[in-house]
Protein backbone atom coordinates (compact mmCIF):
# COMPACT_ATOMS: atom_id res chain seq x y z
CA UNK A 1 0.00 0.00 0.00
CA UNK A 2 1.10 3.69 -0.45
CA UNK A 3 -0.09 6.83 1.42
CA UNK A 4 0.79 10.32 -0.36
CA UNK A 5 0.59 13.75 1.96
CA UNK A 6 0.76 16.45 -0.87
CA UNK A 7 -0.53 20.04 -1.11
CA UNK A 8 -0.83 20.96 2.28
CA UNK A 9 -1.48 24.17 3.40
CA UNK A 10 -1.66 24.79 7.17
CA UNK A 11 -1.59 28.37 9.20
CA UNK A 12 -2.39 28.88 13.13
CA UNK A 13 -3.69 32.52 13.69
CA UNK A 14 -2.26 33.37 10.27
CA UNK A 15 1.13 32.15 10.29
CA UNK A 16 2.01 29.55 7.72
CA UNK A 17 3.34 26.29 9.38
CA UNK A 18 3.31 24.12 6.44
CA UNK A 19 3.53 24.76 3.03
CA UNK A 20 4.54 22.57 0.29
CA UNK A 21 4.33 19.52 1.90
CA UNK A 22 4.82 16.03 -0.45
CA UNK A 23 5.07 12.40 1.86
CA UNK A 24 5.46 9.92 0.20
CA UNK A 25 5.18 6.14 2.51
CA UNK A 26 5.03 2.70 1.63
CA UNK A 27 4.06 -1.02 2.95
CA UNK A 28 7.84 -2.45 4.06
CA UNK A 29 9.53 0.81 4.31
CA UNK A 30 9.89 3.26 7.36
CA UNK A 31 9.22 6.39 6.46
CA UNK A 32 11.22 8.92 8.63
CA UNK A 33 10.61 12.71 9.33
CA UNK A 34 13.46 14.73 10.91
CA UNK A 35 13.36 18.50 11.16
CA UNK A 36 13.90 21.48 14.05
CA UNK A 37 11.65 22.39 17.24
CA UNK A 38 8.31 23.79 16.11
CA UNK A 39 8.59 22.52 12.30
CA UNK A 40 5.31 21.26 11.73
CA UNK A 41 6.15 17.41 12.21
CA UNK A 42 3.29 16.82 14.77
CA UNK A 43 1.47 19.01 12.89
CA UNK A 44 2.31 15.95 9.50
CA UNK A 45 1.06 13.49 11.71
CA UNK A 46 -2.12 15.02 12.73
CA UNK A 47 -3.21 15.44 9.29
CA UNK A 48 -2.31 12.07 8.05
CA UNK A 49 -4.17 10.99 10.94
CA UNK A 50 -7.04 12.92 10.61
CA UNK A 51 -7.55 14.96 13.99
CA UNK A 52 -5.68 18.35 12.41
CA UNK A 53 -7.55 19.74 9.52
CA UNK A 54 -5.63 22.44 7.42
CA UNK A 55 -6.56 25.11 4.57
CA UNK A 56 -5.92 22.59 2.04
CA UNK A 57 -4.56 18.38 1.69
CA UNK A 58 -4.53 15.62 -0.63
CA UNK A 59 -4.19 12.28 0.68
CA UNK A 60 -3.87 9.70 -1.75
CA UNK A 61 -4.25 5.68 -0.67
CA UNK A 62 -2.88 3.45 -3.59
CA UNK A 63 -3.21 6.79 -6.17
CA UNK A 64 -6.58 7.19 -4.95
CA UNK A 65 -7.95 10.20 -3.10
CA UNK A 66 -9.70 9.57 0.57
CA UNK A 67 -11.60 12.13 1.92
CA UNK A 68 -12.56 10.40 5.25
CA UNK A 69 -10.40 11.34 8.20
CA UNK A 70 -7.93 8.27 8.46
CA UNK A 71 -8.71 7.43 11.90
CA UNK A 72 -12.68 6.39 10.78
CA UNK A 73 -11.12 3.81 8.86
CA UNK A 74 -9.88 2.11 11.51
CA UNK A 75 -6.64 1.29 9.63
CA UNK A 76 -4.28 3.72 11.12
CA UNK A 77 -2.88 3.90 15.04
CA UNK A 78 -1.22 6.85 16.35
CA UNK A 79 1.14 7.29 18.93
CA UNK A 80 1.21 11.17 19.96
CA UNK A 81 4.19 12.34 21.36
CA UNK A 82 2.82 12.82 24.76
CA UNK A 83 1.29 9.83 26.99
CA UNK A 84 -2.84 9.11 26.26
CA UNK A 85 -3.55 6.03 28.74
CA UNK A 86 -5.89 6.65 31.45
CA UNK A 87 -3.70 6.56 35.02
CA UNK A 88 -5.99 3.69 36.55
CA UNK A 89 -5.99 1.36 33.60
CA UNK A 90 -4.44 -1.98 34.63
CA UNK A 91 -1.79 -3.27 31.60
CA UNK A 92 -3.48 -6.51 31.32
CA UNK A 93 -6.64 -4.49 30.33
CA UNK A 94 -5.01 -2.42 27.83
CA UNK A 95 -3.50 -5.63 26.30
CA UNK A 96 -7.23 -6.85 26.14
CA UNK A 97 -8.26 -4.24 24.94
CA UNK A 98 -6.08 -4.04 21.82
CA UNK A 99 -5.62 -7.35 21.53
CA UNK A 100 -1.98 -7.80 22.40
CA UNK A 101 -0.49 -10.78 23.34
CA UNK A 102 0.81 -10.26 26.96
CA UNK A 103 3.21 -13.54 26.85
CA UNK A 104 4.51 -12.39 23.50
CA UNK A 105 5.44 -9.03 24.70
CA UNK A 106 7.33 -10.63 27.98
CA UNK A 107 9.31 -12.40 25.16
CA UNK A 108 10.69 -9.01 23.87
CA UNK A 109 10.48 -7.28 27.54
CA UNK A 110 11.07 -10.19 30.17
CA UNK A 111 11.78 -7.43 32.84
CA UNK A 112 7.61 -6.08 32.56
CA UNK A 113 6.48 -9.48 33.27
CA UNK A 114 5.69 -7.93 37.29
CA UNK A 115 3.60 -5.28 35.57
CA UNK A 116 0.56 -6.99 34.38
CA UNK A 117 -1.71 -6.29 37.27
CA UNK A 118 -0.22 -2.87 37.70
CA UNK A 119 -1.77 0.45 36.75
CA UNK A 120 -0.55 3.03 34.34
CA UNK A 121 -0.01 5.24 37.24
CA UNK A 122 2.64 2.87 38.66
CA UNK A 123 5.13 2.86 35.93
CA UNK A 124 7.54 5.69 35.36
CA UNK A 125 7.71 7.52 31.85
CA UNK A 126 9.67 5.69 30.07
CA UNK A 127 8.37 2.70 31.11
CA UNK A 128 4.87 3.56 29.88
CA UNK A 129 6.10 5.24 26.87
CA UNK A 130 7.34 1.47 25.81
CA UNK A 131 3.74 0.13 26.68
CA UNK A 132 2.01 2.59 24.70
CA UNK A 133 4.37 1.99 21.77
CA UNK A 134 4.50 -1.67 21.86
CA UNK A 135 0.55 -1.56 21.58
CA UNK A 136 0.42 0.82 18.99
CA UNK A 137 2.97 -0.88 17.09
CA UNK A 138 1.83 -4.37 17.40
CA UNK A 139 -1.91 -3.27 16.31
CA UNK A 140 -3.64 -5.06 13.61
CA UNK A 141 -3.87 -2.23 11.56
CA UNK A 142 -1.94 -0.77 8.34
CA UNK A 143 -0.81 2.57 9.27
CA UNK A 144 1.54 3.35 12.11
CA UNK A 145 2.62 7.09 13.28
CA UNK A 146 4.97 7.52 15.62
CA UNK A 147 5.84 10.58 17.44
CA UNK A 148 8.99 10.77 19.38
CA UNK A 149 8.81 7.01 20.15
CA UNK A 150 12.13 6.95 21.51
CA UNK A 151 12.35 9.88 24.27
CA UNK A 152 12.88 8.54 27.91
CA UNK A 153 13.37 5.33 26.92
CA UNK A 154 16.98 3.37 27.69
CA UNK A 155 19.13 2.89 24.59
CA UNK A 156 18.62 -1.76 25.04
CA UNK A 157 15.01 -0.74 24.31
CA UNK A 158 14.98 1.44 21.98
CA UNK A 159 17.42 -1.20 19.89
CA UNK A 160 14.73 -3.81 20.69
CA UNK A 161 12.17 -1.54 19.68
CA UNK A 162 13.97 -0.94 16.75
CA UNK A 163 13.87 -5.02 15.77
CA UNK A 164 10.20 -4.71 16.32
CA UNK A 165 9.66 -2.13 13.92
CA UNK A 166 12.13 -3.74 11.37
CA UNK A 167 9.63 -6.94 11.70
CA UNK A 168 6.32 -5.00 11.79
CA UNK A 169 7.02 -2.77 8.60
CA UNK A 170 6.55 -6.00 6.28
CA UNK A 171 2.81 -5.28 6.27
CA UNK A 172 2.22 -2.19 7.58
CA UNK A 173 3.41 1.34 6.28
CA UNK A 174 5.32 3.21 9.54
CA UNK A 175 5.88 6.93 9.55
CA UNK A 176 8.38 8.13 12.95
CA UNK A 177 9.65 11.54 13.53
CA UNK A 178 11.80 12.00 16.64
CA UNK A 179 14.78 14.22 17.67
CA UNK A 180 16.84 10.90 17.97
CA UNK A 181 18.14 11.86 14.83
CA UNK A 182 20.73 8.95 14.36
CA UNK A 183 17.91 6.64 15.39
CA UNK A 184 15.82 7.93 12.72
CA UNK A 185 18.36 7.45 9.77
CA UNK A 186 19.38 4.32 10.97
CA UNK A 187 15.37 2.81 10.85
CA UNK A 188 14.06 4.93 7.56
CA UNK A 189 14.31 3.65 4.31
CA UNK A 190 13.21 7.07 3.25
CA UNK A 191 13.65 10.15 5.26
CA UNK A 192 11.96 13.55 5.11
CA UNK A 193 13.40 16.88 6.79
CA UNK A 194 11.03 19.16 7.16
CA UNK A 195 12.58 23.18 6.72
CA UNK A 196 10.86 26.56 6.12
CA UNK A 197 7.49 24.48 5.89
CA UNK A 198 8.15 22.49 3.00
CA UNK A 199 9.32 18.57 3.02
CA UNK A 200 12.92 17.25 1.13
CA UNK A 201 13.41 14.27 0.82
CA UNK A 202 16.81 13.30 1.81
CA UNK A 203 18.68 11.20 -0.71
CA UNK A 204 22.08 12.15 1.12
CA UNK A 205 22.55 13.02 4.49
CA UNK A 206 25.43 15.02 3.98
CA UNK A 207 21.71 17.21 2.76
CA UNK A 208 21.10 17.47 6.70
CA UNK A 209 24.48 19.12 7.55
CA UNK A 210 24.34 21.62 4.50
CA UNK A 211 20.27 22.16 5.53
CA UNK A 212 21.52 23.07 9.10
CA UNK A 213 19.63 20.45 10.49
CA UNK A 214 22.92 18.93 12.41
CA UNK A 215 26.38 20.37 12.57
CA UNK A 216 29.66 19.03 10.86
CA UNK A 217 30.72 15.63 12.79
CA UNK A 218 27.27 14.80 14.59
CA UNK A 219 26.75 12.22 12.17
N1 LIG B 1 -3.07 24.26 18.27
C1 LIG B 1 -2.12 25.12 17.89
N2 LIG B 1 -2.34 26.44 17.90
C2 LIG B 1 -1.40 27.32 17.48
N3 LIG B 1 -0.20 26.97 17.03
C3 LIG B 1 0.09 25.64 17.00
C4 LIG B 1 -0.85 24.67 17.43
N4 LIG B 1 -0.30 23.43 17.28
C5 LIG B 1 0.93 23.65 16.79
N5 LIG B 1 1.17 24.96 16.63
C6 LIG B 1 2.40 25.55 16.09
O1 LIG B 1 2.71 24.88 14.88
C7 LIG B 1 4.10 24.71 14.77
C8 LIG B 1 4.42 23.26 14.50
O2 LIG B 1 4.08 22.48 15.64
P1 LIG B 1 4.45 20.94 15.78
O3 LIG B 1 3.96 20.49 17.10
O4 LIG B 1 3.97 20.22 14.58
O5 LIG B 1 6.04 21.00 15.76
P2 LIG B 1 7.09 19.82 15.89
O6 LIG B 1 7.95 19.87 14.68
O7 LIG B 1 6.39 18.53 16.17
O8 LIG B 1 7.92 20.31 17.17
P3 LIG B 1 8.68 19.51 18.35
O9 LIG B 1 9.81 18.78 17.70
O10 LIG B 1 9.15 20.59 19.24
O11 LIG B 1 7.68 18.59 18.99
C9 LIG B 1 4.72 25.26 16.04
O12 LIG B 1 5.22 26.56 15.78
C10 LIG B 1 3.57 25.34 17.01
O13 LIG B 1 3.73 26.40 17.89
Amino acid sequence: MTLELDNVELYFNRKCILNGVYLKAQTGQVTGILGRNGCGKSCILNIIFGSLLPKYKLIRLNNKPITKPLYQTNMVRYLPQFSATPNNLKLQRAFHFFKISWLEFITHFPTFEKYKQVSFRHLSGGERRIIELYLILMSRCKVVLLDEPFSHIAPVYVARIKQLINQEKAHKIIIITDHLFRDIIDISDRLYLIKNGHTKLVSNLEELENQNYITSNML
